[in-house]
């Protein structure tokens, strides 16, 4: 078992001690929504600077409030309902998150893949009026690695390779999808892309998914 295995085994038996019920995700997820719409008013603020130090007096005292019952490792992933793993505090699609805008995924049968359907507010902008390449790289990242889940062949990202073909708005319906396409032992490969509304792929993806030896 490699260095890295090990570490990961043994954070997840920690965390999966100490899961969050139902009643607190659900608690939680509200909490995690009102810090993104809260992320959302400051990179929008145009408040005098007596105000902004006032309200970072009162975030301050809230954090504070938070941390009063802090667990050691953010939840790594719980059951829902429908039996699936869901990733609650992943950076892409924990609900648990707020950096994450959330990205849901979906599971596309008959071996279709993964898909998610999703809007980037203007919080995950590079360029004007578009999203950042790094957003859009680890959107796509997420949704290669859960195909390769998906298709019974999980494995860690070994190499990612992007085409960024035009501008991905932000504030419009996205559309994201990834399929394996090829399995070679412990290597699984997968291409992805996200489509703007008009349907055209802004970015297209294809990665390597390594199963560490062991
Ligand atoms: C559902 C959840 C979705 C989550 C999605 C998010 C995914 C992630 O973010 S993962 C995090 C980012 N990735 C990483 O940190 C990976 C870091 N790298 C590693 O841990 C290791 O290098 C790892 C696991 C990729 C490969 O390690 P190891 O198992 O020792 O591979 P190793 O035995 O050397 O190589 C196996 C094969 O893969 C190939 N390979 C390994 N790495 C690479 C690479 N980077 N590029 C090309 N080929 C590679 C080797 O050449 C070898 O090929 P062959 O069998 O033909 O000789």
């Amino acid at each position: 078992m490699s260095g890295a295995e090990a570490v990961m085994r043994r954070d997840f038996a920690a965390r999966e001690r100490h899961a969050p019920d139902e009643a607190q995700v659900a608690a939680l997820t509200g909490l995690a929504a009102r810090v993104r719409e809260l992320t959302e008013a400051v990179v929008h603020t145009d408040v005098d600077p007596a105000e902004a130090d006032a309200v970072a007096a009162e975030i301050a005292a809230l954090t504070a409030r938070l941390t009063a019952a802090r667990r050691e490792h953010p939840p790594v992933a719980a059951l829902g309902a429908d039996g699936r793993l869901r990733h609650l505090a992943n950076p892409v699609s924990g609900e648990l998150n707020p950096i994450a805008p959330p990205v849901l995924l979906e599971i596309v049968p008959d071996g279709g893949g993964v898909r998610a359907e999703f809007t980037l507010s203007d919080v995950y902008e590079g360029p004007p009026s578009f999203v950042h390449g790094g957003v859009s790289a680890l959107i796509l990242d997420q949704l290669l690695g859960a195909a390769a889940a998906v298709n019974g062949t999980p494995g860690m990202t070994a190499t990612l390779e992007l085409r960024y073909r035009r501008p991905t708005p932000h504030g419009v319906p996205l559309t994201a999808e990834a399929k394996v396409s090829r399995v070679d032992g412990r290597k699984t490969y997968v291409d992805a892309a996200i489509t703007g509304p008009d349907g055209k792929a802004t970015v297209q993806a294809t990665a390597m998914f390594v199963m560490p030896q062991g």
